[in-house]
Protein backbone atom coordinates (compact mmCIF):
# COMPACT_ATOMS: atom_id res chain seq x y z
CA UNK A 1 0.00 0.00 0.00
CA UNK A 2 1.32 3.16 -0.60
CA UNK A 3 -0.30 5.82 1.67
CA UNK A 4 -0.26 9.51 0.86
CA UNK A 5 -1.35 12.19 3.60
CA UNK A 6 -2.30 15.02 2.92
CA UNK A 7 -2.68 18.56 4.84
CA UNK A 8 -6.11 18.89 4.32
CA UNK A 9 -9.04 16.84 2.18
CA UNK A 10 -9.14 19.52 -0.41
CA UNK A 11 -5.62 18.47 -1.56
CA UNK A 12 -6.40 14.78 -0.90
CA UNK A 13 -9.09 15.05 -3.09
CA UNK A 14 -7.49 16.84 -5.74
CA UNK A 15 -4.94 14.59 -6.13
CA UNK A 16 -7.50 11.69 -6.25
CA UNK A 17 -9.12 13.63 -8.98
CA UNK A 18 -5.88 14.35 -10.60
CA UNK A 19 -5.34 10.34 -10.92
CA UNK A 20 -8.24 10.06 -12.48
CA UNK A 21 -7.95 12.29 -15.07
CA UNK A 22 -4.85 11.03 -15.59
CA UNK A 23 -5.80 7.54 -15.94
CA UNK A 24 -8.61 8.76 -18.93
CA UNK A 25 -6.20 10.64 -20.70
CA UNK A 26 -3.59 7.82 -20.87
CA UNK A 27 -6.23 5.15 -21.63
CA UNK A 28 -9.32 6.87 -23.24
CA UNK A 29 -11.03 3.06 -23.12
CA UNK A 30 -10.71 2.58 -19.72
CA UNK A 31 -12.92 0.68 -17.46
CA UNK A 32 -13.20 2.73 -14.11
CA UNK A 33 -14.76 1.52 -10.96
CA UNK A 34 -16.95 4.29 -9.24
CA UNK A 35 -17.80 4.91 -5.65
CA UNK A 36 -20.44 7.76 -4.01
CA UNK A 37 -20.82 9.13 -0.50
CA UNK A 38 -20.25 12.51 0.56
CA UNK A 39 -16.00 12.58 0.26
CA UNK A 40 -16.77 11.82 -3.47
CA UNK A 41 -18.78 14.93 -4.20
CA UNK A 42 -15.74 16.93 -4.01
CA UNK A 43 -13.88 14.46 -5.79
CA UNK A 44 -16.31 14.72 -8.72
CA UNK A 45 -16.52 18.11 -8.60
CA UNK A 46 -12.71 18.35 -9.24
CA UNK A 47 -12.41 15.69 -11.74
CA UNK A 48 -15.29 17.81 -13.72
CA UNK A 49 -13.57 20.88 -13.54
CA UNK A 50 -10.17 19.02 -14.72
CA UNK A 51 -11.92 17.29 -17.88
CA UNK A 52 -13.38 21.09 -19.01
CA UNK A 53 -9.77 22.90 -18.33
CA UNK A 54 -8.30 20.13 -20.26
CA UNK A 55 -10.72 19.42 -22.66
CA UNK A 56 -10.47 15.62 -21.57
CA UNK A 57 -13.00 12.50 -23.54
CA UNK A 58 -14.91 10.39 -21.78
CA UNK A 59 -16.96 9.13 -24.22
CA UNK A 60 -14.72 5.86 -25.05
CA UNK A 61 -14.65 5.08 -20.99
CA UNK A 62 -16.54 2.46 -19.35
CA UNK A 63 -17.65 3.01 -15.45
CA UNK A 64 -19.31 0.65 -13.06
CA UNK A 65 -20.45 1.99 -9.80
CA UNK A 66 -19.62 -0.10 -6.73
CA UNK A 67 -23.29 -0.39 -5.08
CA UNK A 68 -26.75 0.68 -5.45
CA UNK A 69 -29.57 0.98 -2.77
CA UNK A 70 -31.72 -2.10 -2.55
CA UNK A 71 -35.82 -0.84 -2.75
CA UNK A 72 -35.87 2.39 -4.15
CA UNK A 73 -36.95 3.76 -7.48
CA UNK A 74 -33.76 4.11 -9.57
CA UNK A 75 -34.90 7.69 -10.28
CA UNK A 76 -35.42 8.45 -6.17
CA UNK A 77 -33.38 11.94 -5.04
CA UNK A 78 -30.84 9.62 -3.05
CA UNK A 79 -30.32 6.73 -5.34
CA UNK A 80 -26.49 6.71 -6.44
CA UNK A 81 -27.59 6.67 -10.15
CA UNK A 82 -29.46 9.82 -9.96
CA UNK A 83 -25.92 10.68 -7.83
CA UNK A 84 -23.71 9.75 -10.42
CA UNK A 85 -25.77 11.41 -13.11
CA UNK A 86 -26.38 14.74 -11.33
CA UNK A 87 -22.31 14.82 -9.66
CA UNK A 88 -20.63 13.44 -12.60
CA UNK A 89 -22.60 11.89 -16.05
CA UNK A 90 -24.31 14.86 -17.13
CA UNK A 91 -21.16 16.74 -17.03
CA UNK A 92 -18.56 15.21 -18.92
CA UNK A 93 -19.61 13.24 -22.89
CA UNK A 94 -19.44 9.79 -21.27
CA UNK A 95 -21.95 7.65 -23.22
CA UNK A 96 -24.82 6.64 -20.77
CA UNK A 97 -24.71 3.38 -22.06
CA UNK A 98 -21.44 2.90 -20.69
CA UNK A 99 -22.21 3.71 -17.12
CA UNK A 100 -22.94 0.79 -15.14
CA UNK A 101 -24.63 1.11 -11.44
CA UNK A 102 -26.14 -1.75 -9.84
CA UNK A 103 -29.98 -2.34 -10.34
CA UNK A 104 -31.91 -0.63 -7.78
CA UNK A 105 -34.91 -3.07 -7.33
CA UNK A 106 -37.11 -5.88 -8.63
CA UNK A 107 -37.76 -9.31 -8.14
CA UNK A 108 -34.51 -11.31 -8.09
CA UNK A 109 -31.55 -9.36 -6.46
CA UNK A 110 -29.60 -12.66 -6.89
CA UNK A 111 -29.90 -12.58 -10.52
CA UNK A 112 -29.28 -8.85 -10.84
CA UNK A 113 -26.09 -9.05 -8.83
CA UNK A 114 -24.82 -11.91 -10.72
CA UNK A 115 -25.32 -10.01 -14.31
CA UNK A 116 -23.53 -7.17 -13.03
CA UNK A 117 -20.60 -9.37 -11.98
CA UNK A 118 -20.98 -10.58 -15.57
CA UNK A 119 -21.08 -7.32 -17.04
CA UNK A 120 -17.75 -6.30 -15.48
CA UNK A 121 -15.72 -9.31 -16.42
CA UNK A 122 -17.17 -8.74 -20.01
CA UNK A 123 -15.89 -5.28 -20.59
CA UNK A 124 -12.18 -7.16 -19.25
CA UNK A 125 -13.03 -6.44 -15.43
CA UNK A 126 -12.39 -2.55 -13.95
CA UNK A 127 -8.47 -0.50 -14.41
CA UNK A 128 -8.85 1.75 -11.86
CA UNK A 129 -11.46 1.33 -9.04
CA UNK A 130 -12.18 4.58 -7.15
CA UNK A 131 -13.08 3.70 -3.21
CA UNK A 132 -14.58 5.74 -0.10
CA UNK A 133 -13.93 4.05 3.15
CA UNK A 134 -16.96 4.32 5.64
CA UNK A 135 -16.96 4.73 9.28
CA UNK A 136 -17.10 1.06 9.88
CA UNK A 137 -14.45 0.38 7.45
CA UNK A 138 -16.76 -1.06 5.02
CA UNK A 139 -15.66 -0.67 1.40
CA UNK A 140 -18.77 -0.48 -1.24
CA UNK A 141 -21.25 -1.89 1.09
CA UNK A 142 -19.53 -4.48 2.35
CA UNK A 143 -20.05 -4.04 5.63
CA UNK A 144 -18.14 -5.65 8.33
CA UNK A 145 -18.24 -9.52 8.54
CA UNK A 146 -18.10 -9.64 4.81
CA UNK A 147 -16.43 -12.94 3.19
CA UNK A 148 -13.24 -10.79 1.35
CA UNK A 149 -13.88 -13.24 -1.35
CA UNK A 150 -17.32 -11.64 -1.56
CA UNK A 151 -18.85 -11.03 -5.40
CA UNK A 152 -21.67 -8.67 -6.15
CA UNK A 153 -25.01 -9.61 -3.87
CA UNK A 154 -27.21 -8.48 -1.78
CA UNK A 155 -26.37 -7.00 1.70
CA UNK A 156 -28.19 -5.89 4.88
CA UNK A 157 -27.01 -2.45 5.74
CA UNK A 158 -25.18 -2.14 9.01
CA UNK A 159 -26.96 0.46 11.49
CA UNK A 160 -24.10 2.33 11.86
CA UNK A 161 -24.10 3.00 7.74
CA UNK A 162 -27.73 4.19 8.04
CA UNK A 163 -26.94 6.58 10.98
CA UNK A 164 -24.04 7.80 8.78
CA UNK A 165 -26.26 8.42 5.22
CA UNK A 166 -29.68 9.28 7.05
CA UNK A 167 -27.88 12.84 6.23
CA UNK A 168 -29.16 12.08 1.98
CA UNK A 169 -32.65 11.05 3.30
CA UNK A 170 -35.50 12.91 4.93
CA UNK A 171 -36.35 10.43 7.36
CA UNK A 172 -34.51 7.40 9.00
CA UNK A 173 -37.42 5.20 7.48
CA UNK A 174 -36.34 6.42 4.34
CA UNK A 175 -33.36 4.90 4.55
CA UNK A 176 -32.57 1.60 2.71
CA UNK A 177 -31.72 -1.72 4.98
CA UNK A 178 -29.94 -3.17 1.96
CA UNK A 179 -27.54 -2.36 -1.13
CA UNK A 180 -26.61 -4.64 -4.05
CA UNK A 181 -22.92 -4.42 -3.10
CA UNK A 182 -19.74 -5.33 -5.64
CA UNK A 183 -18.09 -7.79 -3.35
CA UNK A 184 -14.67 -7.42 -1.57
CA UNK A 185 -13.67 -10.11 -3.64
CA UNK A 186 -14.52 -8.34 -7.04
CA UNK A 187 -12.66 -5.17 -5.87
CA UNK A 188 -9.57 -7.15 -5.65
CA UNK A 189 -9.79 -8.25 -8.79
CA UNK A 190 -9.31 -4.70 -10.08
CA UNK A 191 -5.72 -3.76 -11.54
CA UNK A 192 -5.27 -0.86 -9.54
CA UNK A 193 -7.09 0.97 -6.57
CA UNK A 194 -7.27 3.99 -5.17
CA UNK A 195 -9.17 4.62 -1.53
CA UNK A 196 -9.87 8.00 -0.28
CA UNK A 197 -10.51 9.14 3.51
CA UNK A 198 -10.84 12.30 5.10
CA UNK A 199 -11.93 13.61 8.60
CA UNK A 200 -11.47 12.79 12.00
CA UNK A 201 -14.74 10.47 11.91
CA UNK A 202 -12.84 7.99 9.51
CA UNK A 203 -9.23 7.78 11.93
CA UNK A 204 -10.42 4.29 13.43
CA UNK A 205 -11.29 2.71 10.50
CA UNK A 206 -8.06 4.17 8.05
CA UNK A 207 -5.98 2.77 11.50
CA UNK A 208 -7.55 -0.81 10.91
CA UNK A 209 -7.60 -0.72 6.97
CA UNK A 210 -3.59 -0.02 7.17
CA UNK A 211 -2.21 -1.04 10.43
CA UNK A 212 -4.75 -3.89 11.51
CA UNK A 213 -4.88 -7.25 10.57
CA UNK A 214 -6.32 -8.47 7.73
CA UNK A 215 -9.77 -9.20 8.28
CA UNK A 216 -13.33 -9.44 7.80
CA UNK A 217 -14.01 -7.01 11.14
CA UNK A 218 -12.63 -4.36 8.59
CA UNK A 219 -13.71 -5.09 5.07
CA UNK A 220 -11.15 -2.07 4.13
CA UNK A 221 -7.85 -4.28 5.37
CA UNK A 222 -8.26 -6.35 2.56
CA UNK A 223 -6.99 -4.02 0.69
CA UNK A 224 -3.49 -4.66 2.55
CA UNK A 225 -3.29 -8.14 -0.22
CA UNK A 226 -4.17 -5.81 -3.75
CA UNK A 227 -0.81 -5.20 -5.32
CA UNK A 228 -1.54 -1.46 -6.37
CA UNK A 229 -3.22 0.41 -4.25
CA UNK A 230 -2.87 4.61 -3.08
CA UNK A 231 -4.55 5.40 0.00
CA UNK A 232 -4.93 9.41 0.05
CA UNK A 233 -5.73 10.87 3.73
CA UNK A 234 -5.99 14.12 4.90
CA UNK A 235 -3.96 15.10 8.62
CA UNK A 236 -7.48 14.06 10.45
CA UNK A 237 -8.06 10.63 9.02
CA UNK A 238 -4.36 9.63 8.96
CA UNK A 239 -4.35 11.07 12.95
CA UNK A 240 -4.49 7.36 14.39
CA UNK A 241 -1.75 6.05 12.64
CA UNK A 242 1.30 5.03 14.82
CA UNK A 243 3.38 3.25 12.48
CA UNK A 244 4.38 7.08 10.70
CA UNK A 245 7.18 6.19 9.41
CA UNK A 246 5.55 3.97 7.32
CA UNK A 247 4.13 7.00 4.96
CA UNK A 248 4.83 9.57 2.32
CA UNK A 249 4.12 12.60 3.35
CA UNK A 250 2.79 14.93 0.58
CA UNK A 251 3.78 18.75 0.77
CA UNK A 252 1.37 21.17 -0.61
CA UNK A 253 3.38 21.52 -3.82
CA UNK A 254 2.48 17.89 -4.71
CA UNK A 255 5.95 16.64 -3.74
CA UNK A 256 6.39 13.45 -1.89
CA UNK A 257 8.72 12.34 0.92
CA UNK A 258 9.24 9.04 0.43
CA UNK A 259 9.76 8.02 4.31
CA UNK A 260 9.13 4.19 3.04
CA UNK A 261 8.91 1.82 0.53
CA UNK A 262 6.19 -0.80 1.80
O1 LIG B 1 -17.75 9.65 1.81
P1 LIG B 1 -18.70 9.15 2.82
O2 LIG B 1 -20.06 9.78 2.68
O3 LIG B 1 -18.18 9.25 4.19
O4 LIG B 1 -18.92 7.61 2.52
C1 LIG B 1 -17.91 6.65 2.60
C2 LIG B 1 -18.34 5.39 1.92
O5 LIG B 1 -19.62 5.05 2.38
C3 LIG B 1 -20.51 4.88 1.30
O6 LIG B 1 -21.16 6.08 1.04
C4 LIG B 1 -21.52 3.88 1.64
O7 LIG B 1 -22.10 4.26 2.82
C5 LIG B 1 -19.61 4.53 0.18
O8 LIG B 1 -20.24 4.56 -1.01
C6 LIG B 1 -18.52 5.51 0.43
O9 LIG B 1 -17.40 5.20 -0.28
Amino acid sequence: MKVLIFKTAEEAKTHAARCLLKQVKQRPKSVLGLATGGTMEDVYAKLVSMTRKFSTKWSEVTTFNLDEYWGIPEDNPASYRTYMTHHLFSQIDINPERTYVPMSQGTDPGQAAAQFEAQILASGGIDLQLLGIGENGHIGFNEPTSSLASETRLKTLTESTRNANHRFFKTMDEVPRYALTVGIGTILKSAECLIVGTGSSKAAAVRSMIEGPVSAACPASALQMHKKVTVMLDEDAAQELELGNYYHLVHPDGQESPLNNG
